[in-house]
């Protein structure tokens, strides 16, 4: 493949759909590393969705659903082993291991572009590679976050249409020389000639690898949303983490929401609650009490930059909603309900009704029998899920009917609060407020939460997930650490977000939640407001300033009053347990946790007493 054409290109003549040159001969490169049987550069176009979704009804990937109930939307159940995102298997490849720091997997870049070089040499044949040019935020971005994704999986390429911006657009923006992302992916299942392809190819051997300094990705063996679609957790994660460490911002696992007051004013609040934890749910949440309304920017991602008037801007790099299927409801939350059943959604490892609709366990109306995620047959009584519990639905935020005007503006939303937040049974009160944007950066480089899902390992152990970026750090956790207090320094205190720490998980003694969650956390984000507006009470405990039930909008909530106290008590025995926890952690960070991280966990340690 030495010509100036890409043979197989769109099945044409061969010529490229631009004159991008460095574009070219990576396309070109890989091809020839890989060696597919076709290049085909995605355009995004309704025709392109057709064609490929039909290619994978054909190849028995997708299951068309029922028009009505679901338009122009599909099933895809993975591999039984191809579920989650595989966090042994995700590297981070900086020159230096002590950039990638004491929570990433590391190995030398060029030990693993030897390694992964071998894995992906004829990696695509029999199958067709495609070339996704993706864009990260707005494409009238001044700057805008371009990438080019190269996959060899028509599963990707239907999944980036809803997650990115994709296609032509992209690829104009490329124009022939700007800079991208160069995100590479591998199923790794090449087919021989004549071998009958699999419904989900996949590879036992995986890697999730990331080159922070030259900005690249390679992934391999996997199909799996988090570990195959690029532009999600691999770009707009671990590789922008890095870019916004050089250039003095912030890319976080954090939600965007818009609550509009009674009196009409608007507030932009942005929260990390790690993986399955809860972000896609507040992030559309429906207001219980009187006035107060909300709407979303986004479920999973935000960067936030510092504007012109020293407030802290956010915006979405994302396109569509990769969302937790399992829970959500038409009562937990109606507004992904609505989104999805507005059609055009990919929903992977659900359950499918003889009517050919889907089903996941919390969804109201269990059917008699359905084709369960494995593709069995399944009745209320199989004591089988359904559905995995990392079952998601891919979907497009336009369909989102809270969607906020604002969500595509360049210029992000303003935000007032930052929340962290976690899954904890014992210990972590409702809520409670920072005294300052370094204890709040304490808050958040302690948070703990029980694991998920969402990843592979054990759900239910409690695990430290620095601001829920943990599997996300695309750097040193230390180095990531020191630019959090380095950018509360630098700021105007005034106008920086107050931060805020929450847990709608905490249990009684027989396992019952103590607060019920979902549209109720209006109550929590109201006083939260009301803080920012000095319109509320707080206690000053060890931990932090925490209301009491009385600081509490609790009008018609149907709760126990000894609940509410509980879930907001602050038990000074529960918090000494947590001390030598928060020690081993910070001491597995190493010594480039910044001063001002030890000096509040100093001071918490004597507010404990
Ligand atoms: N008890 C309780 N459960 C909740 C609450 N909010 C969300 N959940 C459950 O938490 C699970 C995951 O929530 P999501 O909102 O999808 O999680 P996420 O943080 O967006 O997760 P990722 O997409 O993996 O990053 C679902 O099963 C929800 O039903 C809440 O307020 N209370
Ligand atoms: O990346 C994924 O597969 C989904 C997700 O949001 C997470 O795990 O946090
Ligand atoms: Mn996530």
């Amino acid at each position: 493949m030495t010509s100036a054409t890409i043979p197989g290109l769109n099945g044409t003549d061969g010529t490229p759909p631009t004159e991008h040159s460095e574009l070219l001969a990576w396309v070109r490169e890989v091809a020839e590393l890989t060696q597919p049987d076709r290049v085909v550069f995605a355009d995004g176009s309704d025709e392109e969705w057709e064609r490929l979704t039909d290619q994978l009804v054909e190849a028995g990937t997708f299951t068309r659903l029922n028009e009505e109930k679901k338009p122009n939307s599909f099933l895809g159940n993975s591999d039984p082993s191809d579920v989650a995102r595989v966090e042994s298997r995700t590297y981070i490849c900086s020159e230096k291991q002590i950039d990638a720091g004491p929570t990433n997997n590391w190995m030398a870049p060029a030990e693993m572009r030897s390694l992964m070089t071998d894995l992906y040499r004829g990696s695509m044949r029999g199958r067709t590679m495609y070339v996704v040019p993706f864009c990260m935020g707005p494409l009238g971005a001044d700057d805008p976050k371009l990438g080019v994704e190269i996959t060899d999986s028509e599963y990707v390429v239907v999944s980036m249409r809803i997650m990115t911006r994709m296609g032509k657009a992209a690829l104009e923006k490329l124009g022939t020389d700007r800079p991208f992302v160069k995100a590479l992916h591998s199923v790794g299942a090449p087919l021989a000639e004549g071998q009958a392809d699999v419904p989900w190819p996949c590879n036992d051997t995986k890697y999730i690898t990331h080159f922070p300094e030259t900005r690249e990705i390679w992934s391999y063996g996997s199909g799996y949303g988090g570990n195959a679609l690029l532009g999600k957790k691999c770009y707009s994660l671990r590789i922008a983490s890095a870019m916004a460490h050089d250039e003095g911002w912030l890319a976080e696992h954090m939600l965007i929401l818009k609550l509009i007051s009674p009196e009409n004013k608007n507030y932009y609040v942005a929260a990390a609650f790690p993986s399955a934890c809860g972000k896609t749910n507040l992030a559309m949440i429906q207001p219980t009490i009187p006035g107060w309304r909300a709407e979303t920017l986004g479920d999973d991602i935000a960067w936030m930059r510092f504007g012109e008037d020293g407030r802290l801007y956010a915006v979405n790099p994302e396109f569509g909603f990769f969302g937790v299927a399992p829970g959500t409801n038409h009562a937990s939350n109606p507004n992904a309900m609505k989104t999805v059943e507005a059609g055009n959604t990919l929903y992977t490892n659900v359950g499918l009704t003889d009517d050919g609709d889907v089903w996941w366990e919390g969804l109201e109306d269990t059917p008699e029998h359905l084709i369960d995620w494995k593709g069995n047959d399944w009745t209320p009584e199989s004591g089988t899920n359904a559905a995995h519990p990392n079952s998601r639905y891919c979907t497009p935020m336009s369909q989102c009917p809270i969607l906020a005007p604002e969500w595509d503006d360049p210029q992000g939303v303003p935000i007032s609060a930052i929340l962290f937040g976690g899954r904890r049974k014992t210990t972590v009160p409702l809520v409670s407020e920072s005294f300052d944007w370094q204890h709040g950066t304490f808050l958040g480089a302690t948070l703990s939460s029980e694991q998920t899902a969402a990843a592979e390992g054990k759900v239910g152990a409690v695990r430290r997930d620095p601001m829920a970026m943990l599997p996300f750090l695309g750097y040193n956790a230390g180095d990531y650490l020191n630019h959090w207090i380095n950018l509360g320094k630098n700021a105007d205190s005034e106008k920086l977000p107050k931060i805020f720490y929450v847990n709608w998980f905490r249990r009684g003694d027989d396992g019952r939640f103590l607060w019920p969650g979902f549209g109720e956390n209006s109550r929590v984000l109201k006083w939260i407001i009301d803080r920012i507006e000095h319109k509320a009470d707080a206690v000053s405990t060890p931990i932090g300033l925490v209301p009491t039930a009385a600081d509490l909008t609790l009008d018609g909530l149907d709760v126990a009053a000894a609940d509410v106290d509980e879930a907001l008590a602050v038990n000074v025995e529960e918090w000494k347990a947590e001390i030598p926890l928060i020690e081993e952690w910070l001491e597995f960070l190493g010594e480039k946790v910044p001063s001002g991280v030890r000096d509040e966990f100093e001071a918490l340690k004597q507010r404990l007493g």
